[in-house]
């Protein structure tokens, strides 16, 4: 049987310090995306730190997991529609203009979950997915994200907050 390894959006981020999504941060989430087809893939497992009720993981955390792994998801899709490698230019970086989260029922914390995005539009800076969160098969939360491309490596990024 061979193992197909997987591209993370995440190890093409340099310099990422992001508490959800940051290589560069020790105390992060340290989230991992990759492609399935057509949906955006990050499985995570908590640690009994992300409580919110006894064994079931805090909104808040779960909201911060969706947001990033859609901010990261929105960036592969940019490259993959322009149909190039993560690691190639212009670099695009996005940050969260809305998100919107249904909790369906309680999610786990003490059980691997699951986050599946798909990209339903890109519109000139914007794009917008939807991210369902699963843990043991079944849905846990649902959610609307709108992605904004606040960085792109071509234009000027004078006065730019998101850049350094
Ligand atoms: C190189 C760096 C290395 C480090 C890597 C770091 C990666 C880290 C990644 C980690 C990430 C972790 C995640 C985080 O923690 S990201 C942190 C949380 N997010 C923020 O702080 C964002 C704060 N807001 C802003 O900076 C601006 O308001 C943004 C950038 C959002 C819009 O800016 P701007 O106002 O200039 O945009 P525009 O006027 O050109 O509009 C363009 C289009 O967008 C539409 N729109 C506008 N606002 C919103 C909104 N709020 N919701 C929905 N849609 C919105 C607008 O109608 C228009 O659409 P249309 O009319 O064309 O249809």
């Amino acid at each position: 049987m061979t193992t197909e390894e997987k591209i993370y959006f995440q190890d093409f981020m340099p310099g990422n310090v992001c508490f959800g999504c940051g290589n560069n941060n020790p105390e992060g989430l340290q989230i991992k995306s990759y492609w399935e087809g057509e949906e955006a893939v990050c499985r995570w497992s908590s640690e009994e730190k992300y409580h919110g009720w006894a064994n079931l993981l805090n909104g808040g955390i779960l909201a911060t997991l969706i947001d990033c792994h859609c901010m990261c998801s929105a960036m592969a899709y940019a490259y993959k529609i322009e149909n190039r490698s993560l690691d190639s230019n212009p670099v695009y970086r996005y940050a969260t203009g809305t998100i919107t989260v249904k909790y369906l029922r309680p999610t786990p914390n003490n059980k691997p979950i699951e986050l599946r995005a798909v990209v339903e539009e890109v519109k000139g800076k914007k794009t917008t997915m939807k991210c369902n969160v699963y843990a043991e098969g079944e849905i846990t939360a649902e959610a609307q994200v709108i992605a904004i491309r606040v960085f792109d490596s071509n234009q000027s990024n004078a006065g730019n907050p998101f850049v350094e």
